[in-house]
């Protein structure tokens, strides 16, 4: 294996996770290699190789410039590279240009990947290829050239006259002539959709268009046809250069795959002289994905997620029964506290390349944050008993905890490119500060690819959690496309890099009850600040637990710790603070909402029910902010914020004078007081409850809905594509995620795509999907860590999954059999080819039905008391007339239950 990490690891990514879990979807359409995904008569496998050789093929290897370099971006209009298939390719490519993966690594990435998906050779793919930021010489070689032009072009390239030839016989086993592009060799009419092949088996990486060309039946319109008159049969002057010598040895199929592995692997290797390319990329054997720190539970807790990936090339199914990590602490020792070192899993999923498989399996472990990590071994548990482990090649698997970039903290809109990046540093490294490098793309006017450039940024100081401390810093990335943006945290000589964008989300997540500081700048002031008495703000408090408050909140502020996240002030220290405090008042209005009146909570409910945060920098901004999907919000307690849509019943108006505390962040303001909020609404006029009333959507478009469901644990539930809006409706997701079989919006501005369910994934209470669409405010858009989730059960693909909906049924778990009786005793069939969906219509009439082994299908009014719940994994048997799905297992039903009548259609 490669020493993780390593400058190959997100091309490798890229190269082999093709297909199924964290599918990266490199190869999609240039496989099968006869996809036209761009249009009839266009081959996009042919149009990649081309690419290839089109941007190498202005090198000159005497002065060093030029090569393999992502020119040819600049170059499309320069008239040698002509036709649609360059433009629509370096299209395909430019989402994945990223801070380890430039475009000139892609385009021969994408060799390897065409050649591949027409059968041909593994061309080995080295990287570390630099991106051109201009065109470069002329210099392609162009059909009407003469044979001596031909010659000195290649040996500028470095190519000998044989190995001209044999590269051209390689590229021209794929695709063929456009009329569009060469009229005068392909004239209208002739050709299959205005292409000319340029062998018999233009999508077939076989050496047809050298045995063809041998015995004199080829129609190579480079060959033969009106190209001769013209003096435009390129491929003839070429093949012919040396008497056919070279085309007579690539006659034998197997050595026209082994020279053309060489040889176009040459052709990509073509850069200058500056460029060092790294060790062909053999994938690796164990490789952690993803790894992620974050610091939780108020700062005494890092958690650590991701996956070890195990490639399973070659192995039986079942042969590995389980991966576990064995971390050392910050100290580099193996003492973890109460808990072991150790975490095992198993598997999650699997994706496939051309040439290897692999499983994932994912990793969640919380490590005591006073403790931290350093580094883990891998250790394989083969189902003989056998283990394997991997150290990384003698040096472990390296992890820092002294800077982590918080996600959950940070959020990104991609309308505005408004960006908030938060980090947390090690409190014992606060002198180095902490850097954000934002990498961000803009569009350029001379290139169909967005130019990748970064700006490093300060972080600002923030509050103090435990043995770490928070570091945040606003900034906008200009040119509409921040979504394909990544950030790296940076302290000193250590770095938490490559947090793609993507997986940020759009709301901000206040940091909760931040632990008394320790070993930071603010210790022994951190212990006095008692926001660890506050309970957390998810449960429902008893209002009735709060301290009265009556008296003098501005002489006693109940909690202004500094430093807050946001202070007014960033550069003087509170102590210098001289002047008196400010004379609080009640603000009328706040950005668009009025004040309604101080209000009372409700009878053992919230008066607002929808959504809630508490910290110590709270103002009324603060929190209009975070409940501006809302009509109502409030403040209480001084640093607390509810948002809802409508006001319980039982809560109701109370004196203005009532509300007297100040807000924790802004001693100018008043934020409401224990039981107490201070009520903000949309406008004066707003009636008590929105005209309409917000509902779960039954149906939108082909999707019907799942319910509400959870997030997986470690990885998203539905994983595969994701977009933020702040005008999210669920017709809007629908129609984002229409290629996938679910959609799941969240948290109101969210919309996640999958073609399956992660595993991890369960059913949860309807209630629980409580947030108003962003961009709807009569329909459900899920909450937070819920997803609102639907399914098109005429999309199929993706992994084997145990699918969340069938006819009117939902998922309810797997289950065990009864104790001595069926779990469901109403009806049962059994069929070599069952479906979920054909014992959910065999069932109809039922309010339960479970399949089986695979095969077998029972239905029933209840379920017998003595069936149990069992892990989820346990129903692995795949469907016998679905592999896409599984049927239970061996005493294992995977049971599901008709949805509630409210999410029926009839209903509507
Ligand atoms: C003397 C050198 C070469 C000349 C004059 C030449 C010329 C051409 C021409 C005129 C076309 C037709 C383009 C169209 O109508 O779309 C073509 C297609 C193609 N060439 Fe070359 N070529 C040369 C070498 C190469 C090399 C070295 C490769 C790659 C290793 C290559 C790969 C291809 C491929 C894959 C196509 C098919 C493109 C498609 O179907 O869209 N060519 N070439």
């Amino acid at each position: 294996d490669p020493t993780w990490p390593n400058a190959i690891d997100e091309i490798e990514e890229i190269m082999t996770q093709l297909q199924s879990f964290r599918a990266r979807k490199f190869a999609d359409t240039v496989s099968p290699c006869s996809n036209e995904a761009s249009g009839p008569g266009r081959q996009n496998a042919a149009e990649w190789l081309r690419v290839g050789f089109h941007d190498m093929s202005t090198a000159n290897t005497y002065f060093g410039i030029g090569g393999l370099d992502g020119s040819l971006q600049y170059e499309l209009d320069n008239g040698e590279n002509t036709g649609p298939g360059h433009r629509t390719t370096l299209e395909f490519m430019a989402p994945y240009v990223s801070p380890r993966s430039t475009l000139a690594d892609l385009i021969a990435l994408g060799v390897y990947t065409s050649v591949r998906s027409c059968g041909g050779p593994a061309v080995p793919i080295r990287v570390g290829r630099i991106d051109a930021t201009g065109k470069g010489a002329p210099g392609v070689p162009q059909p009407q050239n003469s044979v001596a032009t031909f010659k000195q072009q290649f040996d500028r390239m470095g190519f000998s006259v044989e190995e001209m030839i044999q590269v051209t016989a390689c590229g021209h086993t794929l695709g063929g002539v456009h009329n569009t592009e060469f009229p005068d060799i392909v004239p209208a009419g002739t050709g299959l959709d205005g292409e000319s092949g340029l062998d018999t088996s233009d999508a077939v990486f076989d050496n047809l268009v050298v045995t063809e060309y041998l015995s004199g039946e080829t129609k190579n319109p480079l060959v033969v046809g009106p190209s001769i008159k013209i003096d435009k049969n390129s491929d003839f002057k070429v093949f012919n250069a040396d008497g056919n010598q070279t085309m007579e040895a690539l006659a034998d199929a197997e050595t026209f795959k082994s020279v053309c592995k060489t040889v176009l692997q040459k052709m990509i290797d073509v850069v200058p002289p500056s460029v060092k390319l790294t060790d062909p990329i053999v994938p690796y054997k164990v490789k952690p994905v993803n790894l992620q720190l974050t610091l939780i539970n108020g700062g005494s807790t890092l958690q650590l997620t991701g996956f070890i990936r195990v490639k399973t090339t070659g192995l039986a199914q079942g042969s590995i029964s389980s991966v576990s990590i064995t971390y050392k602490n910050r100290r580099g020792t193996t003492d973890c506290g109460l808990s072991t070192c150790v975490v095992t899993s198993t598997v999650q999923g699997a994706s496939q390349g051309f040439d290897d498989t692999f499983a994932f399996y994912p990793i969640s472990a919380n490590i005591l944050a006073s403790s931290g990590i350093s580094s883990f071994t891998v250790t394989i548990n083969n189902a003989d008993g056998t283990k394997d482990i991997y150290d990384n090649n003698g040096n472990e698997y390296p992890v820092q905890d002294a800077i982590i970039f918080q996600s959950p903290q940070s959020c990104v809109l991609g309308s505005s490119g408004a960006l908030t990046a938060v980090a947390a540093v090690r409190n014992d490294r606060l002198s180095q500060g902490a850097q954000v490098k934002v990498w961000y793309k803009t569009p350029q006017t001379n290139s169909p690819v967005p130019l990748l450039q970064s700006t490093t940024l300060d972080l600002k100081k923030g509050q103090c959690a435990g043995p770490y401390t928070l570091f945040n810093v606003d900034y906008t990335i200009e040119g509409g496309l921040a979504y394909e943006g990544y950030v790296d945290v940076i302290n000193g000589d250590q770095s938490d890099s490559f947090k793609a964008l993507t997986s940020v989300g759009g709301t901000c997540r206040a940091f909760a009850n931040p632990a008394a500081c320790v070993g930071g700048e603010d210790e022994g002031s951190g212990g006095t600040t008692a926001v660890t008495s506050v309970p957390t703000t998810t449960e429902a408090l008893p209002t009735t637990t709060e301290p009265p408050v009556t008296t003098g909140p501005v002489t006693d502020p109940p909690v202004t710790s500094p430093p807050v996240t946001e202070p007014p002030t960033t550069t003087e220290p509170a102590t210098t603070t001289t002047t008196p405090p400010p004379v609080p008042s009640h603000r009328p209005a706040v950005d668009g909402y009025v004040l309604v009146s101080c209000w009372t909570e409700g009878d053992g409910v919230r008066a607002l029910a929808g959504n809630a945060y508490a910290n110590d920098s709270m103002t009324l901004e603060t929190c209009r902010d975070f409940c501006s999907n809302y009509v109502y919000w409030g403040t209480e307690y001084g640093r607390e914020c509810y948002c809802g849509n409508t006001l319980a019943k039982s809560s109701g108006e109370a004196p203005l004078d009532e509300c007297n505390m100040v807000c924790a962040g802004d001693a100018s303001e008043y934020c409401g007081a224990g039981n107490r909020l201070e009520l903000y609404s949309t406008t004066v006029t707003q009636p008590p409850t929105p005209t309409g009333t917000l509902t779960h959507e039954p149906t939108v478009g082909p999707y019907t809905l799942v319910g509400c469901w959870t997030e997986g644990s470690g990885d998203r539930a539905l994983g595969q594509k994701a977009t933020i809006d702040p005008d999210m409706t669920n017709e809007a997701c629908a129609e984002f995620c229409s290629d996938f079989r679910y959609f799941g919006t969240e948290y109101g501005d969210e919309c996640y795509c999958g073609s399956f369910l992660a595993g991890s994934s369960a059913t949860a209470p309807l209630a629980d999907c409580n947030m108003p669409c962003a961009g709807n405010e009569f329909e459900y858009c899920g909450a937070s860590n819920r997803l609102e989730l639907y399914i098109n059960p005429n999309v199929t693909g993706g992994n084997p999954e145990q699918p969340a909906a069938a006819g009117d049924f939902v998922f309810v778990g797997c289950q065990t059999e009864g104790n001595g009786t069926r779990a469901l005793t109403g009806a049962a069939t059994a069929t070599g080819t069952m479906t979920v969906e054909a014992c959910a219509e065999f069932c109809a009439d039922f309010t339960y039905f479970g399949t089986e082994y695979g095969s077998e299908c029972y239905c029933g009014n209840t379920l017998a008391p003595s069936s149990l719940k069992a892990p989820a994994a346990d129903c692995n048997m795949l469907c016998s007339g679905n592999e896409l799905e599984y049927c239970g297992a061996g005493n294992r039903l995977s049971l599901y239950t008709k949805k509630p009548e409210e999410l029926t259609e009839e209903d509507e």
